[in-house]
């Protein structure tokens, strides 16, 4: 198996898609994409406004828009946020040309690594682990379902992680790291042939 166009990572708050997002792309040689962080760029303001503004509604029309606009990208590692699976319209933008990875993880560890962040909406409240617990019971059949590696987090590093994932994404043994790096840029040079 050669690499895939795109590494698409689901998973719930916490989950270390950013984290574990940005290192992998390094690893593939892939441009990473967050979309909550373009999402805010965009908007000129942080999740936490546009929650306040224009409802979760309003954040989750963002975010179908932009899974939109991204399921275009190749030569990507896509960090989605934790609810992009909610909407069933986003399912196919999630999968196209996409490996997608869930990173699933406890609730004591998402609890243990959202604690300290302000910038989750859903989670500033009195009892943010009853939140955890509620979405991770609705969302963990859908980060299932849309899967096609699941990967365990919990007592790992991200360095271990990432290591495992590439392991899975590009089983090919022993690989060298230039090797996936010369795959990367030819996927990522398809964005220009994509778009041009
Ligand atoms: N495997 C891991 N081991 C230890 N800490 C981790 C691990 N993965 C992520 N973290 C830490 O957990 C915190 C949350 O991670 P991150 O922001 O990457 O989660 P996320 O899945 O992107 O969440 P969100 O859906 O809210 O964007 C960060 O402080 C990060 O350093
Ligand atoms: O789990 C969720 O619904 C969310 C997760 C974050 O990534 C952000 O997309 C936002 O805070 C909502
Ligand atoms: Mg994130």
């Amino acid at each position: 198996m050669s690499l895939p166009k795109r590494v698409v990572l689901v998973g719930p708050m916490g989950a270390g898609k950013t984290t574990i997002g940005r290192m992998l792309a390094k690893e593939l040689g892939y441009r990473f994409l967050d979309s909550d962080r373009i999402i805010e760029e965009r908007c000129g303001a942080n999740i936490p406004w546009i929650f306040d503004v224009e409802g979760e509604q309003g954040f989750r029309q963002r975010e179908t828009a932009m899974l939109d606009e991204l399921s275009n990208e190749v030569g990507v590692v896509l960090a989605t946020g934790g609810g992009a699976v909610m909407r069933a319209e986003n399912h196919g933008l999630l999968k196209k040309s996409s490996v997608v990875v869930y990173l699933k993880t406890s609730i004591e560890q998402q609890v243990e690594r959202t604690r300290k962040d302000r910038n989750r909406p859903l989670l500033q409240n009195e009892d943010p682990e009853g939140v955890l617990r509620r979405l991770f019971a609705v969302r963990d059949p859908l980060y299932t379902e849309l899967a096609d590696i699941v990967m365990y987090t919990d007592r790992k590093s991200p360095r271990l992680v990432v290591r495992q994932l590439v392991n899975r994404i590009n089983p090919k043994t022993p690989r060298h790291r230039r090797q996936r790096r010369k795959e990367g840029r030819q996927n990522a040079q398809g964005i220009t042939r994509a778009q041009g």
